[in-house]
């Protein structure tokens, strides 16, 4: 069982243009699109598609119509009811498979919310193996509400604790690095260099120049970094060692939800006990085939690119 947290959930609309965004101007839309988004929903959903059983956890208000899209998505979910209705994140992608987000700050939780939330996911966490805490904090929740969640969930099963995957960036994440001692973190290239409060700008070699700065946070605070690198593929970096590997060459849709993908490609190779290169070879697969699908649809085990994926070590 893979259990998400997505505290500032989103319906996702994309919008699909047949020429470049022209910021400005008024332009034909092709088509558009609605996904239950956010990113704990989406790994749920990519988990939920391989066929492995997966809760997701979010505050959602009774009459939000946002639940109609998430039960079109099937996912297993626990609702904390709140005032207020889902955020709508929006998308725009053009033929080249350029990708523009506009992502709203959410619905503002209150104190009664937030203990809400941490209550159900301990409840949700029983017998787990992963717990999965991703996605921006909504208004309300404060910088370090996922410690909070990691210290309620293993007060409650202390060795028996799933374990913990991160994916988030700015204060949240640095609050989690500080205290939250997380099994796995992932970051994108940008969040782990803001992180370390580093430019990449100049890095001639991004993998390199990535393992040094992850390696300053693994193993000593955290237990395992998965930094994704867009087109350029991953670099996984754990306490026994690190590696790199590139995705196939894939015809881009939407890149959105292809971070969540990752992540997700790397929990269900986990889930089957699989070592590090397997882990970090799913995640790049799972990561290429959302790219290559339309808005934030979820790839399921036949989007799965051809072809090998050869993984390098890195020392
Ligand atoms: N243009 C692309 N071509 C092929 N694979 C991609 C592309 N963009 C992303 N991916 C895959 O998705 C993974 C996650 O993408 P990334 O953009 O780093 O995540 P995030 O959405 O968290 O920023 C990458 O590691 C890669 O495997
Ligand atoms: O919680 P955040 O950081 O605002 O991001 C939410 C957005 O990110 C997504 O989860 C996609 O994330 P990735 O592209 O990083 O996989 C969308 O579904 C959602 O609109």
């Amino acid at each position: 069982m893979i259990v998400t947290l997505t505290a500032n959930p989103a319906l996702d609309r994309t919008i699909t243009l047949e020429a470049p965004l022209r910021p400005g101007d008024v332009q034909a839309a092709v088509s558009a699109r609605e996904d239950a988004g956010g990113k704990g929903i989406n790994v749920s959903r990519v988990v939920a598609a391989a066929g492995v059983d997966t809760i997701a956890v979010l505050p959602l208000a009774d009459d939000d119509p946002f639940d109609a899209a998430l039960r079109a998505s099937g996912v297993v979910a626990r609702r904390v009811p709140i005032a207020g209705h889902v955020r709508e994140n929006v998308t725009i992608t053009d033929p080249a498979g350029v990708t523009t987000k506009l992502n709203l700050p959410g619905v503002a939780l209150g104190e009664a919310d937030v203990a809400a939330i941490v209550d159900t996911v301990v409840a949700a966490s029983e017998g787990a193996r992963w717990l999965v805490l991703a996605g921006s904090l909504p208004p309300g929740a404060g910088d370090s509400f996922y410690v909070q969640v990691i210290e309620a969930v293993r007060d409650a099963y202390g060795d028996a604790a799933p374990r913990i995957a991160v994916d988030a960036s700015g204060a949240a994440l640095a609050a989690v690095v500080a205290s939250g001692r997380p099994d796995l973190i992932k970051p994108n290239d940008e969040e782990l260099a803001e992180l370390a409060d580093v430019a990449l700008d100049d890095a001639r070699d991004l993998p390199r120049t990535v393992l040094d700065i992850a390696r300053r946070l693994v193993p000593s605070s955290v237990g395992a970094a998965l930094v994704t690198l867009g087109a350029h593929g991953a670099v996984l970096v754990d306490g026994d060692g690190a590696w790199t590997a590139v995705p196939p060459r894939i015809r881009v849709a939407s890149t959105v939800g292809a971070g969540d993908s990752s992540l997700a490609g790397y929990l269900l190779a986990a889930a089957e006990g699989e070592g590090p290169e397997e882990r970090l070879r799913r995640a790049i697969r799972y990561g290429a085939a959302a790219a290559s699908l339309p808005g934030t649809q979820a790839p399921s085990p036949r989007d799965l690119p051809d072809g090998a994926i050869a993984i390098a070590g890195l020392s």
